[in-house]
C-alpha cells in the first residue's frame, strides 16, 4: 500500500485491486463499522507529463462529481489525497466494466444493447443539461452494478470532461455588431457543437455492444483509423448484424455521422424509433429509482430542473 493517509486506513480497509485505469488503480475496500463495500480510485498526481494540468484535472473532475447527481453517473462517497495522490472513494459497482461484458458475451441481446443504452443516453442529456461535456465515453468508462443483464449502468471518469462556461464568443455577439467582422458571425455558426462529440462516442458505443467488435479498427484494411473515422467508413459484418433489427442499425447510423450539426442529438436518439419501448423503460425505470417515483419538480432541488421532467425522463404512463 503506498502511504495511505491515516484517516483514510482507519475508517477503511483496502481488500484487492479490481480495475486498472491508465491513470491509477481502483481496488475494493470495506469501511469498517458497516463493512459496506466500496471501490477506491488513485489517481497519482505524479503520472502526468505535465504535473499542473494533472493537478487541474483531477480537482476538476472532483469538481464534477461532487456535482452531479444521476442514477447513471458514478457517485463518490468520500475523499482523501496526500502529496501524491488522490483517493476517492465510489460505490462499488458490482459487474465491473461493460468492456468485460461484451467480450465475455461476445456480442450482447439487442433487448439488454438497448436498456443500457437508454440509460447512457439519460445520464449524458443529464451531464449536458448541466453544461459537461464527457469527451471520453467508451466501455471501459461504463460500469455495471450487478452480473445480471438486467442492471444499472453507471458513466465514470471525467477524466477528460469539459465544462461549458459562457465564452467572450457569447458576449461579443450579444452585443451591437457595428464594428464586428463577418468571419465572427460566420465561424460562429460551428461552436456550440461540443456535446455533439459525446453523440459520437454513443454511437461508437452503441456499435460496440451490438456488433461486438468496434466499427473504426486497424485490422482488415489499409485506411488508419484516423481515415475512417473522418470518412465515417465502417460496415455492419453480416455475420455480426444480421440477426439484428434494421432500427437498431439505423440508430448507429444516424449518431456515426461525420458532419456535428447533421448528427443526432442526444434529443433526437431518445425520440428514435428504437427507444419507442415501453417495457425497455418501465424496467429502466424501476432500476434506476428503486425507491419508486422518478424525481419530479422540486423534490429533488439538486437536478434544478429549470422545466418539468419531459416525457424521457417520465416514468411510461
Ligand atoms: C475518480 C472517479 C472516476 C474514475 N476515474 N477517473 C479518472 N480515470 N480520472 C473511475 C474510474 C474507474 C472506476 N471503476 C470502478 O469503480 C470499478 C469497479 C469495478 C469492479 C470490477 O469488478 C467487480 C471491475 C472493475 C471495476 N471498476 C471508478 C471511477
Amino acid at each position: 500500500q503506498s502511504n495511505l493517509p491515516r484517516e483514510f486506513t482507519e475508517k477503511y480497509w483496502i481488500s484487492r485491486k479490481i480495475g486498472s485505469g491508465v491513470c491509477g488503480e481502483v481496488k475494493l475496500a470495506f469501511e469498517r463499522d458497516t463493512c459496506k463495500k466500496v471501490a477506491v480510485k488513485t489517481i497519482n498526481k505524479k503520472d502526468f507529463p505535465s504535473i499542473g494540468t494533472a493537478t487541474r484535472n483531477a480537482e476538476r473532475e472532483i469538481e464534477i462529481l461532487k456535482k452531479i447527481d444521476h442514477p447513471c453517473l458514478i457517485k463518490t462517497e468520500d475523499f482523501f489525497q496526500t502529496d501524491e495522490s488522490y483517493y476517492i472513494v465510489l460505490e462499488l459497482m458490482e459487474g465491473g466494466e461493460l468492456f468485460d461484458r461484451v467480450k465475455a458475451k461476445k456480442q450482447l441481446d439487442e433487448s439488454i444493447a438497448k436498456l443500457y443504452f437508454y440509460q447512457m443516453l439519460l445520464a449524458v442529456k443529464y451531464l449536458h443539461s448541466q453544461g459537461i461535456i464527457h469527451r471520453d465515453l467508451k466501455p471501459e468508462n461504463v460500469l455495471l452494478a450487478s452480473d445480471n443483464d438486467i442492471c444499472l449502468i453507471k458513466i465514470t471518469d471525467f477524466n477528460q470532461s469539459k465544462i461549458l462556461e459562457e465564452t467572450s464568443l457569447m458576449r461579443t455577439l450579444c452585443g451591437t455588431p457595428t464594428y464586428l467582422a463577418p468571419e465572427v458571425f460566420t465561424d460562429a455558426v460551428t461552436v456550440g457543437y461540443g456535446r455533439a462529440v459525446d453523440c459520437w462516442s454513443l454511437g461508437v458505443l452503441l456499435f460496440v455492444c451490438l456488433g461486438g467488435y468496434p466499427p473504426f479498427h486497424t485490422e482488415g484494411t489499409d485506411m488508419s483509423v484516423r481515415e475512417q473515422i473522418t470518412q465515417g467508413c465502417y460496415r455492419f459484418l453480416p455475420s455480426k448484424w444480421d440477426c439484428i433489427s434494421e432500427q437498431a442499425k439505423n440508430l448507429v447510423k444516424k449518431l456515426l455521422v461525420v458532419d456535428p450539426k447533421k448528427r443526432l442529438t442526444i434529443e433526437e436518439a431518445l425520440q428514435h424509433p428504437w427507444m419507442q419501448d415501453k417495457q425497455m423503460k418501465t424496467t429502466a425505470f424501476k432500476i434506476m429509482y428503486p425507491g419508486g417515483q422518478a424525481p419530479s419538480e422540486g423534490d429533488t432541488p439538486s437536478t434544478s430542473r429549470k422545466r418539468p421532467l419531459d416525457d424521457q425522463e417520465q416514468p411510461p404512463g
